[in-house]
C-alpha cells in the first residue's frame, strides 16, 4: 500500500525529509490549487498537510473519501473544520513546538518597531524625508507589558520582555499566582491586565470565546496612549474597535501580523500612519519551518503507518509510558465491543465500562474508544475508527460511563463492558492471561474461558439433554466444524449458553434451522 500525500500549503523542504525518505508514501506538492481544484482531487489522498492558507472545511473534509490525517505544520488551527474532522474520522496533527521561538521573537521585534517608529521613519527615509521630529519613541524600560494567553508564546515574549527591563502582568485563564510568581512576573484578571499595561499583546488560539476578546469595552478599560500587538490571530481583537480606539487617540498605535480575514491588502488600518503591520509572518524564518514540516512530518508518516502520533488535536495524547501499559490490551477492548454489539439486537442507551486489577491505575480513555469503536462498527462499519467512536456514540445519545473497580473477579485484570438498551442490560468480560493472549471470561451471568477470535455461533437454550448433540448435528450437517465448544448454565435445567467457535461463518440458512431445534432460544453468529 502506498500512502498518497498532499502538501497544499508551501512547506519547507528539508522539514519534509521524514516524508520523503519514509517508505510507502508518496508526495504531491501542489501550494498553488484552488479551493475547488483542491476539493476536486482531495479524494485521491490519504493524508494532506497545510499551514494557514489552505482552508479545510467540512465541504473538503466530505469530500476527502480516503482522507486519514491532516497535518498542520503550525500551531493555529482555526483554519480546519475540526468538528468535521472528528466526524469524518480524520486525525488532525499540529506542530506546536517548532514556531514558539520565532513568534516570540516576531513579536518582541514587532514592541520595539512600534515603541521607537521604525517602520514609519523607515519609510519616510525611503521616501527623501528626514524627518527626527516626528519619531520620537518610547523605552520599553520600567513600562509595563500586559500578556493576554501565557501559553508557549506568551511565555516566550514575557521572558523577553523581562530582559528589556519591563514589568509584565499576565492574564491566563490556566494561570496561578503561584506560578506567575515563579517566573518573575505579575498576575492579574483580564481586567487587571488591561487597566495596567502600556503595552499589550495577545497570545491566545482564536476559539469561540477569544473572537473579538479585545472589544470595544475592553479598550474603554486600558489606559489612554496604551500600545497593541497582535501576532497571534486575526479576530482576538475586534478591528472595528481597535480603529476606532486608533482615530479617538485612546490607542497610541498597534502592530498586527494577523488579520480577520487574510490575505488582504486594502484594509482601512493599513492606512492610519498608527498602525504598522507584517503580512503572517510570525512563524516565517527557516528554522521555524524547519522544525515544524519535520514534526508533523514524522507525525503524519508515524500515522498511515499504524503508530501513535505525537501531536494530536481531535484526540487528547498519550504518554509513551502509558500507550506501552495499555497497548496488549488494545485487541481485547475492540473484540469485547464487537461480541457485545452483536448481542444486542435493541439500540444501546448507555455503555458501562468497567477497569479492574492492572488497569485500575493507568489512563485507559484510548481503551474506552477502541470499545466503543468495537461496539458501533457492526452497523457503521470501517467509517468508525479511534477519532470519532466516542463522537458518533455521543452524537447517537448513547451515554459512555468508563469505571475503575476494585473488583476483578480473581484476575489479574479484567474489562468488563456492559451495555443498557431498553430490554436490559447485556454483559461479556474479557482478560489478558500472562503469555496466554486474551479470553473472554464472562457473558452476561455465564463463566467461560474462550479466545476472542475468528467465527463463533453464540446459542443460548434450555438446560436439557440432547440440547447441545442437536446443535452439533445440525452444524455438521451444514458441513460447520467446530473448533472449540463452551457451555455455562444458570442452574440445572434452567437457561443455559453455549459458545462454539467454528472454522467458517455460519450462513443466515443455518441460523435459522438452529433457531427452530427445540429448546432453543436465540442464536447468534459472531465475527471477531
Ligand atoms: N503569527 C504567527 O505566525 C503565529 C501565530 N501563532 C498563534 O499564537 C497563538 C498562541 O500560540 P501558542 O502560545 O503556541 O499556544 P498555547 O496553546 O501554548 O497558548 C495559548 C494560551 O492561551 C490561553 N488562553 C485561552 N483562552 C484564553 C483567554 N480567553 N484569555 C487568556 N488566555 C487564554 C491558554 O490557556 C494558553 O495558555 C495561537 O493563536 C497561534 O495560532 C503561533 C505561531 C505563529
Ligand atoms: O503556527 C501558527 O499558528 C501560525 O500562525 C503560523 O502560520 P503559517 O504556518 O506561517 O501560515
Amino acid at each position: 500500500m502506498v500512502y498518497q500525500i498532499l502538501v497544499s500549503d508551501p512547506l519547507s523542504e528539508d522539514g519534509i525529509q521524514p516524508l520523503r525518505k519514509a517508505d510507502g508514501v508518496e508526495i504531491t506538492i501542489q501550494t498553488a490549487l484552488t479551493p475547488e481544484q483542491l476539493a476536486e482531487k482531495i479524494h485521491e489522498y490519504d493524508a494532506l498537510l497545510v499551514r494557514s492558507q489552505t482552508q479545510v472545511t467540512r465541504d473538503l473534509i466530505s469530500k476527502a473519501t480516503n482522507l486519514k490525517v491532516i497535518g498542520r505544520a503550525g500551531v493555529g488551527v482555526d483554519n480546519i473544520d475540526l468538528e468535521a474532522a472528528t466526524e469524518f474520522g480524520v486525525l488532525v496533527v499540529n506542530a506546536p513546538d517548532g514556531n514558539t521561538n520565532s513568534a516570540a521573537e516576531h513579536t518582541m521585534a514587532m514592541i520595539m518597531s512600534l515603541a521607537r517608529n521604525i517602520p514609519q521613519a523607515f519609510h519616510a527615509l525611503k521616501h527623501n524625508k528626514w524627518d527626527r521630529k516626528s519619531y520620537v519613541g518610547v523605552e520599553l524600560k520600567n513600562k509595563t507589558l500586559g500578556v493576554v494567553g501565557l501559553g508557549r508564546i506568551g511565555a516566550e515574549v514575557a521572558f523577553r520582555a523581562k530582559g528589556q527591563r519591563m514589568n509584565v502582568k499576565a492574564y491566563d485563564p490556566f494561570l496561578t499566582e503561584e506560578k506567575a510568581k515563579k517566573m518573575g512576573i505579575g498576575y492579574g484578571t483580564l481586567e487587571e491586565v488591561l487597566q495596567s499595561a502600556d503595552f499589550i499583546t495577545v497570545h491566545t488560539p482564536l476559539l469561540k470565546e477569544t473572537k473579538h476578546l479585545i472589544n470595544q469595552k475592553a479598550f474603554e478599560q486600558m489606559k489612554d496612549g496604551v500600545q497593541i500587538v497582535n501576532c497571534a490571530r486575526g479576530g482576538i481583537i475586534d478591528e472595528e474597535a481597535l480603529y476606532q480606539a486608533i482615530v479617538t487617540k485612546k490607542v497610541a498605535g498597534a502592530a498586527l501580523d494577523v488579520f480577520e480575514e487574510e490575505p488582504i491588502t486594502d484594509h482601512k488600518l493599513l492606512e492610519l500612519p498608527e498602525v504598522i503591520a507584517t503580512p503572517h509572518l510570525g512563524a516565517s524564518t527557516k528554522e521555524a519551518q524547519e522544525n515544524v514540516a519535520i514534526d508533523v512530518s514524522k507525525d503524519v508518516v508515524t500515522f498511515l503507518t499504524g503508530g501513535l502520533a505525537r501531536n494530536p488535536v481531535n484526540l487528547p495524547s498519550v504518554p509513551k509510558e502509558v500507550m506501552n501499559k495499555i497497548e496488549p490490551y488494545f485487541h481485547l477492548s475492540e473484540k469485547l465491543g464487537i461480541f457485545l454489539t452483536n448481542l444486542t439486537q435493541e439500540a444501546m442507551e448507555e455503555v458501562n465500562i468497567y477497569y479492574a486489577g492492572d488497569l485500575t491505575d493507568v489512563e485507559v480513555s484510548p481503551l474506552t474508544r477502541n470499545t466503543v469503536k468495537g461496539l458501533l462498527k457492526r452497523h457503521l462499519g470501517d467509517h468508525v475508527n479511534d477519532v470519532n467512536a466516542t463522537y458518533l456514540a455521543e452524537k447517537k445519545g448513547i451515554t459512555i460511563n468508563e469505571h475503575k473497580t476494585s473488583s476483578s473477579k480473581g484476575f489479574t485484570n479484567l474489562l468488563t463492558v456492559e451495555v443498557r438498551t431498553n430490554l436490559g442490560t447485556r454483559s461479556v468480560a474479557g482478560t489478558l492471561l500472562n503469555g496466554l493472549g486474551a479470553r473472554l471470561v464472562k457473558v452476561d451471568d455465564y463463566s467461560v474461558d474462550v479466545i476472542p477470535e475468528g467465527h463463533m455461533v453464540f446459542v443460548r437454550h434450555k438446560d436439557q439433554p440432547g440440547a447441545i448433540g442437536r446443535v452439533g448435528t445440525l452444524l455438521a450437517k451444514e458441513l460447520v466444524n467446530i473448533a472449540t465448544m463452551q457451555v455455562g448454565r444458570s442452574n440445572v435445567g434452567g437457561d443455559a449458553i453455549m459458545i462454539l467457535t467454528v472454522d467458517k461463518h455460519l450462513e443466515k440458512e443455518g441460523l435459522e434451522q438452529l433457531k427452530q431445534l427445540s429448546d432453543i432460544y436465540g442464536v447468534t453468529a459472531i465475527d471477531l
